[in-house]
């Protein structure tokens, strides 16, 4: 069941990267023990949201809130996990021995690294140097790092990106598990199709959010028989109302 309070609010939320502004004044709520998808096409400013959330990015103003806290509060290193796009392991060293690393860097405990091995499911795996894992094997080691220290709320920023649709389906079934025990999941995806996985969807465009509000309502708000066309017609609606 979800609760009222939202794990992250974002309120009003510009950034300008390279000189150029790249999010114009976002707002939008998390609620807490969802699973959230950051939907939108390359380059419409995921990655820069995500950031901002995790409070590595530079904003130029507005204000990002995660449990109660500015992102980026030291209070949070081990609330938050964020699994970046391009995994962050070391490729010389063993599943096991790259998560009993990030456990210790993290402060997690040892036992954590076996319970997060099971969880992304990659026990037949845990003695393989990462630089010989499959793609997929390698995307779920990166999300094991973050589930390291057993974080409240997830960050994950196109973790299904380049698998195939089974390993696609297993890994949102796993956020689904994560979800349902309670954490906050917030996934980011430029494929449409795993949009109805979530529980409520940021639609995104050109730096800004174009809609806000859950599969279905996206769905029946604008008459479409799927997603992918309910982001069509939000950017022709769009489109029309800009004078
Ligand atoms: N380091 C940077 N310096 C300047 N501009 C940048 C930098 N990183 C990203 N940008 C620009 O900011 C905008 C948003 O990029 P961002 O990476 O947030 O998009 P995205 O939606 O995550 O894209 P993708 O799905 O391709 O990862 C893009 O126009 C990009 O070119």
């Amino acid at each position: 069941m979800m609760s009222f309070s939202p794990a992250v609010s974002v309120r009003d939320l510009r950034v300008v990267r390279g000189g150029r502004a790249v999010l114009h004044g976002i707002t939008c709520d998390v609620p807490a023990g969802s699973v959230v998808g950051l939907l939108g096409p390359s380059g419409c400013g995921k990655t820069t949201l995500i950031r901002s959330l995790v409070g590595v990015q530079i904003v130029q103003s507005g204000t990002v809130t995660v449990l109660g806290e500015p992102a980026g509060s030291p209070g949070l290193r081990r609330r938050v996990g964020y699994a970046t796009q391009t995994p962050a392991v070391y490729t010389d060293l063993t599943v096991a021995e790259n998560l009993r690393y990030f456990a210790s860097v993290l402060g997690a405990p040892r036992t954590d690294v076996d319970r997060v091995i099971e969880e992304v499911g990659l026990g037949a795996s845990r003695d393989q140097v990462a630089g010989t894992l499959s793609g997929g094997q390698l995307s779920r080691t990166n999300l094991a790092v973050a589930l390291l220290g057993e974080p409240e709320v997830l960050v994950l920023d196109e973790p299904t990106v380049g698998l195939d649709p089974v390993l696609r389906q297993e890994l949102w079934q796993l956020f689904r598990d994560l979800a349902d025990r309670g954490r906050t999941l917030i996934v980011s995806s430029h494929v449409m199709d795993e949009a109805g996985r979530t529980d409520r969807l940021l639609l995104m465009r050109e730096g800004r959010i174009l809609a806000d509000g859950t599969p279905d309502g996206l769905r029946s708000g604008t008459g479409a028989s799927d997603l992918e066309e309910a982001f069509l017609h939000l950017i022709a609606e769009k489109a029309g109302s800009t004078p």
